[in-house]
């Protein structure tokens, strides 16, 4: 089957019942952006876990097989124009995506993979670390597009990514690999006040956004980086220009962001705060999410 003009995304990521990460942030862009949404979920979690605690279970490689199985025997495998992966919570889940998309690929050799490397923030990981080698030596390898935060490149790499010129040579790691388009969401090179983001194409562009942090310094938020990576998916798709589509996912994710801090119940100084008040405002946002307002431009910087 030939998917010139499908747009169908097997997105495998998180499910949380409260809240938006992982499929829940995923699923509503993309289906407004027009793409049907195969939603195959990793954990069911109560909600994600930056909270005190969260509650679920996480999928085990058997259960990811068996439900692919119905897919693979019913040949829906070559109705995907793309597989998105993001927050996995077991290394052997992880392995069999590897699997999965050797598959898929066979039924649609034009197959997108966008490789989200959920791995942590900030210098820890919210995942099992033994996903690491998983992602670095069997995984990363097979994605078309990779979106991984400053963090995560830094686990990829091992090496610190603390200045511009650290950037360019993670960048090129990536391109070793023989992945084409790789996109930091976001970065802080000791600027105050502001992320960079950076995107480099193998024979492409190399871009760079600089993003005024929004909120309070020691504010963040949950969701962001798995909205980026399904925002970008479906703007690169929509666009052959890489640099349209870079800068539409940053300027939804600045109104997303913006609306969540001045809806955000109450104020700072009444405490810290929780995390269901830092919930992204996704549903809120449909009309920035099918109109995005570029502000944000990006400098090309070869
Ligand atoms: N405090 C913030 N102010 C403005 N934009 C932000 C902020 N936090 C995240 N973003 C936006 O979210 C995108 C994803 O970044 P980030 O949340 O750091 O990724 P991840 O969740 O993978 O760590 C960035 O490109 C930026 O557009
Ligand atoms: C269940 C779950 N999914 C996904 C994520 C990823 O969130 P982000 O988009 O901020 O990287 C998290 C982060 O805490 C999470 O707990």
């Amino acid at each position: 089957m030939t998917t010139t003009g499908v747009k169908r995304v097997l997105s495998i990521q998180s499910h949380v019942v409260h809240g938006y990460v992982g499929n829940k942030v995923a699923t509503f862009p993309l289906q407004l952006l027009g793409f049907d949404v195969d939603p195959l979920n990793s954990v069911q979690f109560s909600n994600h876990t930056g909270y005190n605690c969260f509650k679920g279970p996480i999928s085990t490689e058997k259960e990811l097989a068996n439900i692919f199985e119905g897919l693979e025997e019913n040949k829906l495998l070559g109705h995907y124009s793309h597989l998105l992966t993001g927050y996995i919570g077991n290394p052997l889940f992880l392995r069999q995506v590897g699997e999965i998309l050797r598959r898929i690929r066979i039924a649609n050799p034009d197959l997108i993979y966008v490789c989200d490397p959920v791995m942590g923030d900030n210098g820890s990981m919210y995942v099992p670390k033994e996903l690491l080698p998983v992602y670095r030596d069997e995984i990363i390898p097979l994605a078309d597009i990779v979106t991984p935060n400053q963090y995560e490149v830094e686990l990829l790499t091992g090496k610190e990514v603390r200045s511009e010129a650290a950037v360019w040579e993670a960048m090129d790691w990536f391109h070793e690999r023989k992945i084409k388009t790789v996109v930091i969401s976001s970065s802080d090179l000791g600027q105050p006040g502001i992320l960079r983001a950076f995107l480099s194409q193998i024979n492409g562009p190399r871009l760079a956004i600089d993003i005024p942090k929004q909120g309070d310094k020691d504010l963040f938020f949950t969701g962001t980086g798995d909205l980026f990576a399904s925002l970008f998916l479906a703007h690169s798709h929509a666009s052959g220009d890489v640099t349209e589509a870079f800068e539409k996912t940053i300027a939804t994710l600045q109104a997303v962001i913006r609306r969540t801090v001045e809806q955000m119940p109450r104020q700072r100084s009444s405490g810290p705060v929780q995390a269901w008040e830092r919930e992204l405002k996704l549903i809120q946002s449909k009309s920035e999410i099918e109109h995005p307002k570029v502000v944000l431009k990006a400098q090309r910087l070869n």
